[in-house]
């Protein structure tokens, strides 16, 4: 059995623009298999190159070099074969505005080649809760109703692989909700995911194995309970009124009033809210909790705050 996603040594360089700067190297060298049936997570802070890797794996985009396959079948060289095998949903919101929902879905269908499919576009109405708009026009739609349409236009012709581009940015819970629990079942019946988010939470719920993305290299790649237990085991979180010193906020991340620290064990913390008294502050709503993805990803990332400006 093929994977259903390989990428291939996948590299990709923007020319430089005219008159200005260097060529940008937005994937470089990256090498990583999606087995079939899996629910894979894609992570990485803004401009990492996950859009980028997935427009290459739709063949909207080329890799300046390397090879990417779905289920076998090389992106570029097979690409109907390819493309009928993957179910992407943009991040973009595109559709043709003279059309009804249910008319976009029949077109999309008729795109694939796919006949007979209305029992099966009857059942994306339903589970991405879109009966009741089924002859509303597109234009008619609010930004979320649009996003389901997208998501419908994408499963369209049952395909085997499901690649999902921040498909929540900006939608409200009921979506989200609506759109895991069907993406779960699908992935319940055999269908392989791909997803790209910001919300954390969402990928250590969802995702069994994520790789994550910086400059374009892939910098950790790991199931998500080993990347859980490879962290930092406890989180203390509190709040204070000032700014920290230099020294521990360099250590902290710090989000308004909310300081939170990555600690191993008890006398990790019990050092970190002696240091924060011995500065003269006061922590306050003191808590302890399990690390989660946020932490682990921040870890990797090497992103926690240099400064703490406490307001
Ligand atoms: N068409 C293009 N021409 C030049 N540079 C580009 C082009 N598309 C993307 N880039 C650059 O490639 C890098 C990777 O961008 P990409 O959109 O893949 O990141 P991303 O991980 O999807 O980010 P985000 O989380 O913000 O969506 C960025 O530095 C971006 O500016």
């Amino acid at each position: 059995m093929p994977a259903a996603v390989s990428f291939d040594s996948v590299t990709k360089v923007f020319p430089a623009a005219r008159g200005s700067g260097a060529a940008l190297r937005a994937l470089d060298g990256v090498s990583f298999d999606i087995k079939a049936g899996e629910f894979f997570g894609l992570l990485g802070p803004n401009g990492a190159g996950k859009t980028t890797l997935i427009s290459i794996l739709a063949g909207l985009a080329r890799a300046s070099s390397g090879s990417v396959r779905v289920l076998g079948y090389d992106v570029q060289r097979d690409y109907a074969q390819a493309r009928k095998l993957l179910g992407v949903v943009p991040q973009e919101l595109v559709f043709d505005p003279f059309f009804n929902v249910i008319e976009t879905l029949r077109f999309q269908s008729g795109y694939f080649g796919v006949r007979d499919n209305e029992a099966w576009i009857e059942e994306l109405l339903v589970g991405l809760g879109l009966a009741d708009k089924a002859n509303a026009n597109m234009r008619q739609l609010s930004g979320g109703m649009k996003r389901r349409v997208l998501v419908a236009q994408a499963l369209v012709h049952k395909p085997p692989v499901i690649v999902l581009d921040e498909p929540t940015a900006g939608v409200d819970v009921e979506l989200r909700q609506t759109l895991w629990q069907f993406v779960s079942r699908l992935n319940r019946e055999g269908h392989t995911v791909l997803l790209t988010t910001h919300y954390l939470d969402e990928a250590e719920a969802l995702c069994g194995r994520i790789a994550m993305l910086k400059d374009g290299r892939v910098v950790a790649l790991e199931r998500t309970s080993d990347l859980l237990r490879s962290a930092s085991s406890h989180v203390l979180r509190f709040t204070i009124d000032g700014s920290l010193p230099p020294e521990l906020a360099r250590r902290a991340r710090v989000t308004g009033r909310v300081v939170q620290f990555p600690a191993q064990d008890a006398l990790e913390i019990e050092r970190y809210l002696a240091a924060v008294r011995e500065a003269g502050l006061h922590a306050q709503d003191v808590e302890i909790r399990k690390a989660d993805l946020e932490e682990v990803f921040l870890q990797i990332m090497g992103q926690h705050r240099l400064a703490a400006e406490v307001s």
